[in-house]
């Protein structure tokens, strides 16, 4: 039985009545059948009569009937197994119904059911047709045998039996033939269906190639309306433009063989390029060929296929061509696979980096820390780390990398290690570089003073520690300055760096020796018992630095002055112990040099002295506290006021005046010099110009130019600026001079002077006779007047010395055509003994003291 057999009873009955209706089966047809086969009520009567006598022969009848039906095997597969016992049922009651004398509506339904389930179970009406022809057959048999004396009786059965059952066979044929078709039509339906809703597309193709039918995923694959093929039969290769397929839908459709596989690649409009993979088969419909295209999309697997092979191909590019190095390794280490910039960096060929292990290219000191983040990874603790350190090269020599190690899982699910290992080598040595540079001299190579504060500081915290002490040297060369003017710089660098070695060499591992700059440097000797541990290191410094040394030809001895502080006792912290040893310094350099002293609270006293009045006479500039006072000069013969000289004042807020001599060095050694030089310039030319402007006689002003003024600045461009702006004639300014600055560097004196002189400047060399230059070396100098030192002119009537020292300067310089300016002339003996010998100019208390600019006014105007 098939499962259509199994429907249920209640809907059965409903198709059975609904098959009535289609094929019109009412009363009037039932009633037109009958008259159609003279099927009237004499047959009833007739088949009534028989009915008893053939019940009688019914088991007969059923056992012959089936043996032959059954004796066809298609027949008994048809019917299924078992199906005797149900058919001989159901045959006994139509059997009793065909002579029951009742044809109406249930009798008919009964025949309608019968060619419903004959359609459902396929048996075509040849096989019922017979069992009919074996019904009528085995009747007329029985009904010969019991009638045969009674012809009338017999035939009018026969009649009645033949009529009754073609009445029955027509139900069955047209029911038969109406459920076919219907189930026909339905079995279309679904055909439809499946093949609508199939996720693959279809095109029928017919004998000719052109499209007949597609299902609606192939209208949507081709980007066509569903109804494309309605009004005309599209040819293939306009429906699917695609020469492949049509040439193997030829193929196909001459040989019969099935095409597999076969690519068609067309523009689905809005979609895009569309992969679409056809399998061709040839059939046939109402005889002709035709081809079935059953078209499945690929669209979404070949473009994920190609992004994939995009996606390898760009990720096999960026491998090999990285310019980082990348490794993938084992769960082992073992290399999997590397790039070319691997091998450059480590400096294998790839194959000999494939057999090997990552923990081959690892440092020694490297390896515990290494694994043991590794061991992180494998456990999940981590997914990645990134470190610098340095790995082993082919060749043996390390290199700087930075490696980024991050954790992933093959397609097996295996773990592996990806490493991007960057080459930092050229960065490390250029870090190294600049930290060498930030922490040492250049020219010598020494810690400088940042590291050498780092290792004083380091050295404190030891000693705190342990109870020691360290102590701090403080070593300035003596005389460098000299060296440097006489031998110029290049001999002086050669006797930074001869120093430098010949401390280094003095010293153990442990103590530091740093340039400070110039020509000082400092000395950390850090675990000391003592202040004796650190004066024998002196000792011995002192004792090294004193060895002679050829500098340009010419033997040097080189010595240094040492001053010392010792942590605890002279401070704590770093700052303040190189503070107590600069000023222990100075102290060693007070007394002459080539020694060392230890600091001392007196020193201290002294060393803020200074720093208080750096910071006062900055200050004093901004807040104008300078002011110049003017001594005149005056003609020894004449007695009438010449000019005058500048006299720099410091008039602090509310305080005592402070005189030159106890600030000018302080300004020299800071510096501050150079701006208080220049506003005196400025000033005293003001000056000159605002007393003529006043109406008073013109005046020659002197000016003091500090050695640092002179030498350390472009002096003449300053002075040709300040004329300019000031107005002042330059032949009524005279600049001063000392001897000493003439002699520190000669050469750039001769420039300088030469520069001045050549505006119209004077210059005068003041102080003369303290200094050791005769009067022949100043031959060179574009000089015009000499002026005796206040020294020489004090004891003149008393020292017969100094008074033939006088006489013989005025003498000579008037000789080379020099004026002679006595200075500090204080009795009216000193300016006879002048007067006598010549000298031209003098200035003194004996005259006037340097007095306010009025009272150079008053002075003239009262000579006038
Ligand atoms: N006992 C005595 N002294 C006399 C007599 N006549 C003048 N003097 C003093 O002798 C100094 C002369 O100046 P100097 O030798 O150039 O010596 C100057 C000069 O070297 C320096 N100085 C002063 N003003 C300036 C300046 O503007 N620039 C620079 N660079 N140095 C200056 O300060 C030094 C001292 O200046 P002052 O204290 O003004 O001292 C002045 C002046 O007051 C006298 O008859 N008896």
């Amino acid at each position: 039985m098939t499962s259509q057999h199994r429907s249920n009873p209640a809907d059965f009955h409903l198709l059975v009545d609904g098959i009535a209706l289609e094929i019109g089966l009412d009363a009037d047809e039932i009633a037109a059948r009958k008259a159609y086969l003279e099927l009237d009520d004499a047959d009833v009567a007739a088949l009534r009569d028989v009915r008893e006598l053939l019940e009688s022969q019914r088991h007969a009848f059923s056992d012959r009937f089936y043996a032959h039906l059954l004796s066809f095997p298609q027949l008994r597969i048809l019917l299924g197994a078992g199906a005797e016992t149900r058919l001989r049922h159901l045959q006994a009651a139509y059997f009793s119904s065909l002579t029951a004398g009742d044809y109406g509506q249930d009798y008919i339904r009964e025949r309608l059911r019968v060619g419903v389930t004959h359609q459902r179970i396929g048996l075509d009406p040849k096989w019922y047709i017979g069992a009919y022809r074996k019904y009528l057959s085995e009747l007329h048999d029985i009904l010969w045998q019991r009638l045969q004396g009674q012809p009338e009786r017999f035939r009018a059965a026969v009649e009645a039996i033949l009529k009754i059952v073609c009445f029955d066979m027509g139900l069955a044929l047209d029911t038969y033939a109406h459920a076919d078709q219907r189930s026909n039509l339905q079995n279309q339906n679904y055909l439809e269906q499946v093949i609508d809703g199939m996720p693959a597309g279809l095109v029928v193709v017919d004998s000719e190639l052109r499209a007949c039918s597609m299902n609606r995923m192939m209208a949507d694959l081709l980007g066509a309306p569903d109804d494309a093929l309605q009004e005309r039969r599209i040819p293939l290769d306009e429906l699917i433009p695609c020469t492949e397929l049509v040439n193997r839908a030829i193929e196909t459709l001459a040989s019969g063989a099935a095409q597999d596989h076969v690519m068609a690649t067309f523009d689905g409009r809005a979609d895009g390029v569309r992969y679409v993979e056809f399998n061709i088969r040839r059939t046939r419909k109402d005889g002709a060929p035709m081809l079935l295209l059953i078209g499945q999309d690929i669209t979404f697997r070949r473009k994920a296929r190609m992004r994939l092979q995009e996606s390898e191909e760009f990720f096999r590019l960026t491998f090999n061509q990285a310019a980082v190095g990348i490794v993938l390794l084992g769960s082992d280490g073992r290399v999997l696979r590397t790039n070319s910039k691997m091998s450059h960096i480590l400096g294998y060929t790839e194959v000999e980096l494939l057999a090997r292990f990552y923990q081959q290219f690892m440092c020694e000191e490297d390896l515990a820390e290494e694994l043991a983040l590794i061991g992180g990874l494998k456990a999940g603790e981590i997914t990645e780390y990134q470190r610098e350190k340095r790995l082993m090269r082919r060749d043996g020599s390390p290199v700087w990398v930075s490696v980024t190690v991050s954790s992933m899982r093959d397609a097996n699910g295996n773990q592996r290690f990806i490493c991007v290992v960057k080459d930092i080598q050229r960065q490390k040595q250029a870090e190294e570089a600049l930290l060498r540079m930030a922490n040492h001299d250049a020219l010598t190579g020494l810690p400088n003073r940042v590291l050498m504060q780092d290792r004083l500081r380091q050295a404190i915290m030891h000693a705190h520690r342990t109870k020691r002490q360290v102590a701090v040297m403080f070593i300035d060369l003596d005389r460098f300055k000299h060296v440097n003017d006489s031998l110029g710089h290049d001999a002086g660098d050669q006797l930074i760096v001869e120093i430098a070695r010949r401390l280094s060499t003095s010293l153990r591992e442990s103590d530091t020796v740093a340039r400070q700059g110039g020509d000082e440097f400092v000395v950390v000797l850090p675990d000391l018992a003592g202040e004796e541990d650190a004066a024998k290191v002196a000792r011995k410094l002192l004792g090294n630095l004193f060895q002679p040394l050829v500098l340009r030809g010419q033997e040097v001895f080189p010595s240094g002055s040492i001053g010392i502080a010792m942590y605890p006792r002279d401070g704590e912290d770093s700052t303040t112990l190189l503070k107590c040893a600069d000023s222990a310094m100075y102290g060693s350099k007070g007394q002459g040099g080539n020694d060392y002293s230890f600091y001392t609270a007196a020193m201290g006293a002294q060393a803020y002295e200074h720093l208080r009045m750096e910071g006062a006479l900055q200050r004093a500039l901004q807040r104008e506290e300078f002011l110049l006072h003017y001594q005149p000069v005056v003609d020894i013969e004449t007695g009438t006021v010449t000019g005058v000289e500048a006299l720099l004042r410091w008039q602090p807020h509310e305080r005592e005046m402070v005189s030159p001599a106890d600030f000018i060095p302080l300004a020299e050694e800071t510096g501050l010099i150079v701006p208080i030089g220049d506003w005196v310039l400025a000033t005293a030319m003001k000056q000159q110009v605002a007393w003529v402007e006043a109406g008073l006689p013109s005046l020659r002003v002197s000016v003091n130019l500090s050695a640092r003024q002179f030498l350390g600045q472009d002096v003449a461009q300053r002075v040709r600026a300040l004329l300019a702006e000031t107005g002042c004639d330059p032949a009524c300014l005279t600049l001063e001079i000392t001897e000493s600055v003439l002699m520190e560097n000669p050469a750039a004196a001769t420039e300088t002077m030469g520069r001045l002189a050549a505006m119209g400047v004077q210059l005068a060399i003041d102080d003369f006779g303290t200094g050791y230059s005769s009067l022949a070396s100043l031959k060179r100098f574009p000089i015009h007047s000499l002026k005796i030192d206040r020294s020489f002119v004090m004891d003149l009537t008393q020292d017969a010395d100094d008074a033939a020292i006088v006489n013989a300067v005025i003498a000579l310089a008037h000789s080379m055509k020099l004026n002679v300016i006595a200075e500090g002339v204080e009795t009216r003996e000193q300016l006879d003994f002048l007067q006598q010998h010549g000298c031209d100019q003098m200035q003194g208390f004996c005259f006037s003291r340097p007095v306010a600019p009025q009272g150079i006014a008053a002075m003239l105007r009262r000579a006038a």
